[in-house]
């Protein structure tokens, strides 16, 4: 065992964001150390593991993010791989770095507000214990941190804030990406990796929000070395079946490079890519670039991402080739997402929930969020205030709406864990201020379990978008779960690949189901009935659910709640929403969203 001291740093690299080696600024400022001992870990936190909703997609693109991460360590040195250690960071790093021998701690900076108390805590203990901390950006294309400060110390609630505050950084460039290492320093040896004398902490495991998927037998922390004792990535232990991930997209940095040399080699795709004239009834391929989960696994840098871009546009102007520009252009996506990172930075926890956002206007939704438990923890549960909304809720999350579109898309969620930019737009409008009037709250919460790309500072900016509740204001611009579809897709071929059922009706029917007549039903072998719990239909191969409620009616409802919601006025921090006492201001109120039942969409 090699128990002398190091003569040069020893140094743990936490991944985290950054499942990758090209394109890593802390990876890059961690091998400068030109470190004795390099040890890459990733640390299995509990707090990830049972208290985020993660569906079994997103694990798999996790793992194959990971694998493929620590072959390309063995790659570069036989000896090497990721280090995949099985308890929160909390109270296994001080251990490590004793155990080890740690100089220097290295990691990403993450502004997500869970990440940024835990790592305040981690900085803390490292110092106490000697270590240093080094932590540098390279999440998003500017330090979120930055940006709010240039704008002023308030969060970016617009693309133009955005830009305005990335101009006064680096004239709006984000920094040059760095190449991958060409090599990688040895771990300690065998013996000394080994943790078996290492005591163990409590993992709390209650309550575990992803219960329904472990099907399998829980072994995710009976060593902290994993049950192999190699520290190998966790593909047989975390109790979940990963035979029922359907994802066909798959994860690693080798994919993500694979997929941007493709996207990068059309240069004609690049340069007059505008996302409002991309379709969201694309598939096999889709119209964008599905980069988004190697973005939020950090498999790939969005800085390379955006200079691989710049690349071609300058090539196209140069070539006098008509370029499009932001916001609408890729540049312009990426810029989207840093807006949502800077403003989240500053609002922390508050930014995911209405309750206490100083940003979100109050709406009377259905399903409320239940405020703050006695540990002043927003726990997700809510307020059924309507049993006809909370079946609303269920029948949208699992795709049987009976309007055709809607539920095709949500299936293509559940079952690929990633829809288009405006097939999110129209089933969240749908959910919130255009149909169901439900909390844009549970929304967000089926797309942190469903999607491969859940991103909190995306998945809920853009909720809060689409439900007109901050960044956007024209309610009244609102998505026909009929028309927007047809638009795009007048054959259907959306719906006919997610539901089925309905592959033989016509064209005419194919948006509107429950208008053909019986002898069509028939004839195509789908019986429009029902609200598609139910097992079927004599004479019938297949049915369809009825539609929940009647498009048209529920449309003006919402608007006139959401135009009496705007005129109330209030906001997430609002004492009134904060007491409860809101349901004051919209009692007996015909004009409120929540008062009004649905007819059923005459059939
Ligand atoms: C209700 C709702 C929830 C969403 N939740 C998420 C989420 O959890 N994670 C997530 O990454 N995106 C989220 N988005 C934003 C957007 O839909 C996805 O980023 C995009 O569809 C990803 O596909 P792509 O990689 O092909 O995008 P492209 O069009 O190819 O864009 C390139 C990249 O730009 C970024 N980007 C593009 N549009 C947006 C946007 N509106 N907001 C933020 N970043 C953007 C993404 O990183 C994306 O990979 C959400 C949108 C809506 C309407």
């Amino acid at each position: 065992m090699e128990t002398r001291a190091a003569s040069n740093p020893v140094v743990l690299y936490w991944h985290r964001t950054d499942l990758r080696l090209h394109d890593s600024p802390a990876l890059h400022a961690a091998l400068s150390l030109n470190p004795s001992v390099f040890i890459p870990i990733w640390t299995w936190d509990q707090h990830y593991v049972y208290k985020a909703r993660v569906g079994p997609n997103r694990w798999k693109f996790l793992l194959e993010c990971q694998s493929d991460l620590s072959n390309a360590y063995t790659k570069l040195n036989p000896k090497q791989k990721l280090h995949v250690v099985r308890e929160g960071p909390e109270t296994v790093l001080p251990k490590l770095w004793e155990h080890w021998g740690v100089t220097h701690l290295v990691f990403e900076k993450d502004t997500d507000a869970y990440a940024r108390d835990r790592d305040n805590e981690i900085m803390q203990l490292a110092r106490k214990a000697g270590v240093e901390v080094i932590v540098k950006m390279g999440r998003t294309l500017f330090d979120p941190d930055e940006i709010v400060r240039k704008n002023n110390g308030k969060p970016t609630m617009s693309i133009t804030q955005l830009e305005k505050a990335a101009v006064k950084i680096n004239n709006g460039n984000p920094e040059k990406p760095l190449g991958p290492p060409k090599s990688i320093p040895n771990p300690w040896d065998e013996e000394r990796m080994d943790l078996s004398s290492l005591k163990r902490d409590s993992i709390d495991n209650q309550p575990d929000l992803n219960a329904e998927h472990r099907t399998k037998k829980d072994e995710q922390y009976s060593d902290l070395m994993g049950p192999t004792r190699d520290f190998a990535v966790p593909w047989q232990d975390i109790g979940i079946d990963l035979s029922q991930a359907t994802t066909p997209h798959r994860g690693g940095e080798q994919e993500a490079l694979r997929i941007l040399g493709d996207c990068i080699k059309n240069e004609g795709y690049i340069g007059r890519f505008e996302k409002p004239n991309t379709s969201p009834a694309d598939f096999e391929p889709q119209s964008t670039t599905l980069l988004s989960p190697h973005l939020h696994f950090g498999s790939l840098s969005v800085r390379k991402f955006w200079w691989d871009v710049q690349g071609v546009l300058e090539k196209q102007r140069k070539a006098k080739k008509p370029v499009s520009t932001v916001p609408t252009n890729l540049p312009g996506q990426l810029l989207f997402r840093d807006m949502y990172f800077a403003a989240q930075a500053p609002l922390g926890q508050s930014f995911s929930h209405t309750y206490g956002n100083e940003v979100a206007r109050f709406i009377d939704w259905h399903l409320q969020t239940n405020p703050p438990n006695q540990d002043g923890l927003i726990d997700g549960s809510y307020d059924v205030d309507s049993q006809e909304a909370e079946e609303w809720f269920q029948r949208w999350k699992e795709g049987r709406t009976g309007f055709p579109w809607i539920d095709a898309l949500m299936r293509q969620l559940k079952q690929e864990g990633w829809i288009h930019h405006l097939g999110r737009h129209s089933v969240a409008c749908f959910l919130t201020r255009g149909g169901c009037y439900v909390s844009w709250e549970r929304g967000a919460e089926v797309f942190e379990e469903l999607l491969i790309d859940h991103e909190v500072a995306c998945n809920v900016g853009n909720w809060m978008w689409l439900s007109c509740t901050a960044f956007f204001a024209q309610f009244y611009r609102c998505y026909s779960p009929i028309a927007f579809g047809k638009k795009w897709d007048p054959e259907g071929s959306l719906i006919r690949r997610y539901c089925p059922e309905l592959g033989k009706f016509d064209k005419k029917y194919i948006y509107e189901p429950w208008k053909a007549p019986i002898a069509d039903q028939k004839k195509w072998g789908c019986r429009i009935t029902g609200d598609g719990g139910s097992s079927g239909s004599e004479d019938f191969e297949h049915t369809y659910p009825k539609p929940m409620f009647d498009f048209n009616e529920r449309r003006e409802i919402c608007l006139a709640g959401m135009k009496h919601a705007y005129g109330v006025g209030l906001h997430g921090n609002d004492i009134k929403v904060k007491d409860g006492s809101w349901k004051k201001e919209f009692e007996n109120d015909g004009e409120s969203g929540r008062n009004r039942p649905a007819k059923r969409q005459k059939t």
